[in-house]
Parts: C-alpha cells; structure tokens; sequence
C-alpha cells in the first residue's frame, strides 16, 4: 500500500516537549438526539469555541470521578459514572501542551444543565455541529457523533 499522498501523512511540528494533560468529556445526549455544548466564556483560552462539557482530571482522580464532579461544578447535575460510556478519544498538541481527552456519552442524569458557570449552553443536532466553532481537537469528533447518535 502506498500512502504517502494521503492527507494525513503529516508528522507535526514539534517545538521540543509537551506535557500531556489529560481532560474527560461527555456527550450528554438528550431524548431528540441532541447533544449539549458549552461554550467558553470570554477571559478562558479559546473563549467563545463550543466544547463538550468536562475538564481536567486531577492527580489520582479517574476519568469518570473527574466527570461527575465537573458536571456538577458546571452544570449542577447528577450523574453515575456506570452511566458514562466511552465512544472515542481525542489527542491533540496545542502550543504549550498536549490534549488527551476521552469522550463519554450520557443519556441519563438527573437535574437540568443549568449555566453555572457564565458559560451559554446549546443542544446541538450532530449534523448542526459544523455550525458551531470548537476547538481544533474536538473536530474530528464530530463525524464520529455523527455516526454513533
Ligand atoms: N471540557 C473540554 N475541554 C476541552 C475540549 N476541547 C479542548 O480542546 N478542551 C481543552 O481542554 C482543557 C480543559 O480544561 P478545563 O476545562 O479543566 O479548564 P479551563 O477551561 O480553565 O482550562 P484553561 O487552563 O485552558 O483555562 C482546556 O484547555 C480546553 O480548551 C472539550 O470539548 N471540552
């Protein structure tokens, strides 16, 4: 096979070493399909992009604990992390750091999102996703919600 034409046959630019941080996000998907985004408010790096609810998992958290802790510090909802699925990951190298972040999907919580923390919320249609900036991992996401919702 030849595959040196293809358009992912890029090696990045790497400007010496990153640290990876790791950050859990999820899909909460309502009873219409809709998945819900967030969207970062100004003063944050990368405000005003669209992104999956979540954030940065601390020292000797799992994944799925740093989940349900942040859903409720930003959303104030509940959720279990049995009812977290994992359905892909993204790994990405911003400029000071490199992103891994497994993506969950949810479709049970309880309580209503709820803008805790001045951020505007949207439930967004996997198809109307392309409508809506989000950070340049999260791109290849898209089509993957796509294909599973
Ligand atoms: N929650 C979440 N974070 C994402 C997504 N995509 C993406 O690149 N990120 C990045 O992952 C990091 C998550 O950090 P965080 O939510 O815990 O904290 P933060 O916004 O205060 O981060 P900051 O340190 O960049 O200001 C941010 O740098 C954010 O830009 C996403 O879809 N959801």
């Amino acid at each position: 096979m030849s595959g040196g034409d293809t358009p992912c046959w890029q090696e990045p630019v790497r400007k010496g070493p990153v640290r990876t941080v790791l950050v859990a996000a999820v899909a909460l998907v309502d009873a219409d399909g809709r998945v819900l985004l967030a969207q970062r408010p100004p003063g944050k790096s990368m405000a005003g992009l669209w992104e999956f609810p979540g954030g940065k998992v601390d020292a000797g958290e799992t994944p799925e604990a740093a989940l349900v802790r942040e859903l409720k510090e930003e959303l104030g909802i509940d959720t279990a992390e049995s009812c977290l699925a994992p359905i892909a990951f993204a790994s990405h190298t911003y400029e000071t750091f490199h992103l891994l972040m497994p993506l969950y999907a949810a479709r049970v919580w309880k309580g209503t999102p709820t803008p805790l923390e001045g951020q505007q919320l949207a439930w967004v249609k996997p198809v109307r996703m392309g409508d809506y900036p989000m950070p340049p991992a999260d791109i290849p996401l898209i089509p993957i919600l796509r294909d599973l919702l």
